[in-house]
């Protein structure tokens, strides 16, 4: 079903993207579509150029050459529903505003009317599993419980495209799965596009309809996998399962030689 959508309307399309740094190429001729409703996890070796792949699918960073299309349009600046969640929440929360208020700041920015913001605030922190913690400050908070302030927040932004950078990076492994299965069920309520950067990839094949992974010096498209694994997904029978194994080591393999 995901390679047919990707026929129809790819949601983020980088075409034929090239960017250099002064006399550096960063990324190299990379094209790639993402279709609509679908989970592209980016792996590759540290430095190869995941992020600031990510940074141009939210127009923080032109091309130099080729095009970045989202929905069809080039992208030329950041757009209200496109959100991205950064690993750091320590930095991407206020640490003056309580949860509330934190996620108050996307609907502020949005220009929804004061009358209906609580209502709505308190249902995007229920979606992120927040009921009760409304008023607590983030430092008063766990990482995983700031980082869900942090998607709460991006989902306030109604958003087609979630671009996510790592955003579990930093947690225990625990607190990663729970949030990893909570993401999945919130882009599927909402039918949400996802690109997601990750190091970990055991957690891209877990979260992916596919994984790419980009090459380094420069980044450029080194594998394209589907992922063809049954949803709901489930951490222990899912990670069992001979097709996740195959694809696990798949990717270890691609790293290991794109790494050398
Ligand atoms: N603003 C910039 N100016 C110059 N070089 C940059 C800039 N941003 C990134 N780079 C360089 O581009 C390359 C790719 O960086 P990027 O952060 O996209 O890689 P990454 O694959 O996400 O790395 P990691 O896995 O370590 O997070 C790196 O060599 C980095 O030093």
């Amino acid at each position: 079903m995901a390679a047919a959508n990707v026929k129809a309307a790819p949601v983020i399309g980088f075409d034929r993207v090239s960017l250099a740094y002064g006399e550096r190429t960063i990324i190299s001729d990379l094209s790639l579509d993402v279709g609509r409703g679908e989970i592209v996890c980016i792996i590759g070796p540290s430095g190869c150029g995941k992020t600031t792949a990510l940074r141009m699918a939210g127009g923080l960073v032109r091309p130099s050459a080729g095009a970045v299309r989202l929905l069809g349009e080039p992208l030329t600046a950041p757009r209200r529903d496109v959100a991205i969640v950064f690993q750091d929440y320590g930095k991407a929360l206020l640490p003056w505003r309580t949860a509330a208020a934190n996620v108050s700041l996307a609907l502020e920015a949005a220009g929804t009317p004061r009358a209906g913001r609580d209502e709505r605030i308190r249902t995007l922190l229920a979606k992120v599993g927040l009921t009760g913690h409304e008023d607590k400050y983030p430092t008063e908070m766990s990482g995983g419980m700031q980082q869900r302030i942090q998607i709460a927040r991006c989902l306030a932004q109604d958003p087609a495209v979630l671009l996510m950078d790592e955003p579990f990076g930093a947690l225990d492994a625990m607190t990663r799965q729970g949030l990893q299965d909570e993401m999945l069920s919130i882009v599927a309520e909402t039918g949400a596009t996802v690109f997601f950067v990750t190091h970990d990839l055991e957690e891209a094949v877990y979260l992916g309809d596919r994984v790419i992974g980009l090459l380094p010096n420069p980044g450029r498209v080194g594998i394209d996998l589907r992922v063809d694994l049954p949803r709901p997904r489930n951490q222990l029978e899912t990670r069992e399962m001979p097709e996740f194994l195959r694809l696990r080591r798949q990717l270890f393999d691609f790293i290991e030689k794109a790494e050398r």
